[in-house]
């Protein structure tokens, strides 16, 4: 039994269904999205013709797109990692990085993303010779288009970057000192990445302490691959203010047979502190964090009050969108309009904006829309072609 099984708590209150579509209208934010692991199928074969990469599996977009999920979904971290070198062997110049970051933001938008921060390691696109600031100014460039173009459709989506480091490799202190440097002009933290085995964070405690000494906005990949002492050291020696993934923080909660809940200091401190776990269930699945969609904890945190938000990690690696990510759990668990909507607030609440910014797109974009979405549910409101006003 499952401790999903074991909690027996109140089951989610939504009035009906909400359709693919509603979801996708819904004002959405995304805290955890690899640059490197959602760009268009079709896009990387155009950019491997162009520069000659003749080592993909296919050059037709939608068996590309296959590959990859299928590539990925083999239960192991490290083999999920080993598809990115298909990506980044194509974004290794300023031009390719300005086009994808743009094409993400256009993605995200008619997704129903509002606000997403998205992360990628710059150290891993520097084979055509750009340097590290390079790199940054061509994905915040591309971003910046991105938000032209999507404003030009009469759509709305702020994006800001997060630069990992990776944990087998050792430039943090660069990557950190780098994301210090471009901090309030397009870049909104710091985050470490790749296999999680093997590869403590805390090896690479000098960088954490630099971030920190900057007071910095800091997240850390634990909790995937490794249990609740990966966990323990991002929060605790490496001062994450968020954790991506997370979700083996499990191993720190215990339910007794009677249903009785009782959390350890690791898993109190996560949530009295409010440190918002990014849950990413799809990749999950495929790196064997969780073997289903009813049984990823998923459900149980956000009962037990943690601070949980809904990511993608990687849209073309994974196969998903936020969208899918909510009809998923709709499908398992019956949310509706009011889990959406917390875990999108709690996203919001998240976000490494400034706080009268993360005020304002909690007040004048998520409630509103999903006031509208709740009241659509309860069928207060007639559903009517083509209204867009939930993803305003
Ligand atoms: O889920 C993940 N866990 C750890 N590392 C990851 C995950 N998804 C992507 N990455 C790695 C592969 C990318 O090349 C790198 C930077 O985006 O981050
Ligand atoms: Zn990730």
């Amino acid at each position: 039994m499952t401790l999903s099984d074991k909690l027996r708590l109140e089951s989610p209150t939504s009035a009906r269904s909400l359709t693919e579509d509603q979801i996708r209208r819904a004002p959405k934010v995304l805290l955890h999205d690899h640059l490197d692991g959602g760009l268009r199928a079709a896009t990387i074969i155009e950019l491997a013709a162009a520069i000659g990469y003749r080592d993909l599996p296919t050059t037709e977009p939608v068996a590309l797109a296959d590959w990859f999920r299928d590539a990925a979904d083999s239960g192991s971290l490290e083999r999920y990692l080993e598809t990115f070198a298909h990506t980044c062997a194509v974004m290794q110049s300023a031009e390719a990085l300005f086009r994808i970051a743009a094409e993400c933001a256009e993605d995200l938008a008619a997704d129903g993303v509002v606000y997403a921060e998205v992360r990628y390691a710059p150290e891993q696109h520097q084979a055509g010779g750009l340097t590290l600031d390079q790199v940054v100014e061509a994905v915040n460039a591309g971003f910046r288009e991105g938000e032209r173009r999507v404003a030009a459709a009469g759509r709305r989506i702020r994006v800001g970057t997060l630069l990992c480091a990776m944990r087998h490799a050792d430039r943090a202190v660069e990557i950190a000192e780098l994301a210090v440097a471009h901090r309030d002009r397009g870049v909104a933290g710091f985050d470490i990445a790749g296999g999680e085995i093997g590869n403590p964070a805390g090896r690479h405690a000098e960088a954490f302490d630099y971030l920190r000494s900057q007071g910095a906005r800091v997240t850390v990949h634990a909790g995937e691959a490794v249990g609740a002492e990966s966990i323990r050291e991002a929060v605790l020696r490496c001062g994450a203010h968020r954790i991506g993934h997370g979700v083996r923080i499990t191993d720190d909660i215990t339910i007794d047979a009677d249903g009785r809940v009782t959390l350890g200091r690791l898993a109190s401190y996560v949530r009295d502190q409010r440190i918002a776990l990014e849950v990413c269930p799809t990749s999950n699945l495929q790196t064997g964090a969780a073997v289903g969609y009813p049984e990823h904890p998923v459900d149980l945190l956000r009962r037990l009050g943690f601070r949980v938000c809904l990511n993608t990690d990687n849209r073309l690696v994974s196969g998903t969108t936020m969208t899918e990510e909510f009809q998923h759990l709709r499908d398992a668990f019956g949310y509706g309009a009011a889990e959406l909507e917390e875990f999108t607030v709690h996203a919001a609440k998240a976000a490494f904006l400034p706080f009268d910014e993360r005020t304002a797109l909690i007040n004048e974009v998520v409630l509103p829309g999903y006031a509208h979405l709740r009241a659509r549910e309860l069928g207060r409101v007639p559903v009517r072609e083509g209204d867009a006003a939930a993803a305003a």
